[in-house]
């Protein structure tokens, strides 16, 4: 079992290192915690791939590398042949690190089979990967290059120890080719690359095994310097406006001003508006142009709409002269905007209030420039981009976007924005450097007008809470809405979750 405080932690390989060098400078051998951690996984390996009862045994390959993920996947190996498992190991190199060499020399031993070529393990029924963990820095060459393509293709279950072999820790980049893990068991802590977009495809299911870390020398090295986090479930929850106060009244909980919608795009103001009904919030004023109000008022009875005049293709043409932004605790503004109410987004940029762009109205924002005008605004503002709006308003971060972590950490910096990089890990990063990232979500999500859904529900979060708190309402959001994506392709497999059906899962999400 883990220790549950134990999940909201995320270290870089550098942190990870000097957390282990405090443990064993304090004094516990190297050779034991290699034993511990190697005991669990092996118990993990059998638990889930248990000896089947009509065969006698079953077939492992065990892929071992030069460092201390070899001598991981050594001990595994002699753990899995003493519980009767056919064990073959694969290990390429001549020079290891001693502790793993006489793990090596101990399997050899036994009598289990080590090869330095990868084809004696193509029978195998499953693979085990210890070919490199937090210590691999440099692409992967021939032979082994090749031997990880080749158990790639061979379609069987590969569990890997700590991370795939070839993905770099921090940044989930593949250097020069990396196993294509079922499984992944991430020893001690979250590292980077389990939150980088890039990385998911080779991660397979991935689980946390907690070898007692001291929370100590963990708080030690992370401290305060520690700017990454990780969004946990109960953190987000408390985020709730629940429960509510017994005698509060719908002006005291929030009035949001949420502006979208096009003639051309209409339906992304209804997925706004009903994310927005989602939150609870006491208030929701939609404007849309003329065109949209019949509609609207079918899907969003209980929407305040304020049509404005309309340009000739349908968009907003300006707002209404008497609006007063200080009517409204929060405003909202993009999904299906279109490009020309410039005036429009300019006009809420000068606003005092807490204010999310989203969609049109951040492409508006690339054209003025975010750097330039964002820091003068008095209020908080939230960005939430796609990675294709990410580089339209930050276009020399392309470098970064690499490692999306880094990439959504410079533009808070440099914008003063909070900036929610969306994408199937969202990181929302804050202009002091902390970012928080969404660990669970699903690629049901991944379909238009989900981001819309987004934006009415942070929306209708923020206009609830003080600006104060602004940064843990926009996390609920994100949270939120990723949790009604899993629960409706829970029930409805990742093709049922359109966006309108997102909607109606936000509430059975928090029941559920
Ligand atoms: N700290 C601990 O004791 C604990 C660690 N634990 C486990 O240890 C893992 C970290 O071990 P690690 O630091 O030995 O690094 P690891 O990932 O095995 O690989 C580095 C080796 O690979 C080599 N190498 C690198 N790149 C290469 C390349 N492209 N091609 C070829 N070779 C390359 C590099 O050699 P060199 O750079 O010197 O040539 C070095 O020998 C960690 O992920 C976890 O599984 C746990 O048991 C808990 C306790
Ligand atoms: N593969 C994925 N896994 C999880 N969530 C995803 C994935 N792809 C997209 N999403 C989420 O879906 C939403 C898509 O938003 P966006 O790109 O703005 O779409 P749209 O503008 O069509 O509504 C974002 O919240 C994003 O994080
Ligand atoms: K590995």
């Amino acid at each position: 079992m883990n220790r549950p405080e134990i999940e909201q932690f995320i270290v870089t390989a550098e942190q990870m290192r000097a957390i282990e060098n405090r443990v064993f400078d304090a004094g516990m051998p190297v050779a034991a915690l290699m034993e511990k951690v190697a005991t669990l996984v092996a118990r993990r390996i059998q638990a889930l791939y248990p000896l089947p009862k009509s065969a006698n045994t079953l077939s492992v390959g065990v892929l071992v590398g030069p460092g201390h993920n070899g001598g991981d996947a050594l001990v595994v190996a002699r753990e899995l042949h003493f519980r009767g498992y056919e064990v073959i190991i694969y290990c390429p190199f001549t020079k290891l690190k001693e502790l793993t060499q006489h793990h090596a020399n101990y399997a050899a031993s036994l009598g289990i089979p080590i090869y330095q070529e990868i084809d004696f393990l193509q029978n195998c029924a499953l693979f085990v990967d210890g070919l490199f963990g937090f210590g691999l820095e440099r692409a992967i060459k021939d032979p082994v290059a090749t031997a990880i393509a080749l158990v790639n293709t061979w379609g069987k279950p590969i569990l890997s120890i700590d991370i795939p072999s070839g993905l770099h820790t921090d940044t989930g980049a593949v250097l020069g080719t990396a196993i294509s893990a079922t499984h992944t068991f991430c020893l001690g802590l979250w590292k980077l690359a389990f939150l980088q977009d890039q990385a998911l495809e080779y991660l397979g299911q991935v689980e946390l095994v907690d070898f007692d870390l001291p929370l100590a020398d963990i708080e030690a090295v992370l401290g305060n310097f520690s700017k990454v986090h990780r969004i946990v479930t109960e953190q987000a929850k408390s985020g709730l406006p629940l429960p509510r106060p017994p005698a509060v009244h719908k002006y005291k909980l929030g009035h949001l001003l949420l502006i979208c919608g096009s003639r051309q795009y209409t339906g992304a103001a209804i997925l706004a508006g009903l994310g927005a009904r989602g939150s609870g919030v006491g208030m929701l004023s939609m404007v849309v142009p003329q065109s949209l109000k019949l509609l609207l008022n079918r899907h969003l009875p209980e929407a305040l709409v304020i049509d404005c005049p309309e340009t000739e293709s349908g968009a907003i043409a300006h707002l209404p002269p008497e609006i007063d932004f200080s009517a409204y605790q929060a405003i909202a503004c993009g999904p299906g905007l279109t490009m020309q109410p410039m005036l429009l987004v300019k006009q809420i940029l000068d606003s005092d209030r807490p204010l999310l762009l989203d969609a049109d109205a951040l492409n508006i924002l690339a054209q003025i420039d975010p750097r330039q005008i964002l820091p003068q605004r008095s209020a908080p503002t939230i960005l939430t981009p796609h990675p294709g709006e990410f580089l339209r308003l930050f276009p020399d971060l392309i470098m970064d976007l690499s490692n999306r972590i880094a990439a959504g950490q410079s533009a808070a910096q440099q914008s003063g924005a909070i900036v929610v990089l969306k994408g199937a890990r969202v990181a929302i990063a804050e202009p002091d450097g902390n970012i928080y990232i969404n660990p669970d979500s699903t690629p049901a999500l991944a379909r238009g007008g989900s981001g819309d859904v987004l934006t009415g529900l942070m929306g209708g979060l923020i206009a609830q809470v003080n600006p104060e708190n602004l940064i843990a309402q926009v996390q609920t959001a994100v949270w939120w809405h990723a949790q009604a994506g899993i629960l409706a392709a829970k029930e409805r497999t990742e093709l049922g979750v359109d966006a309108f059906t997102l909607t109606q899962y936000l509430i059975p999400a928090l029941q559920a």
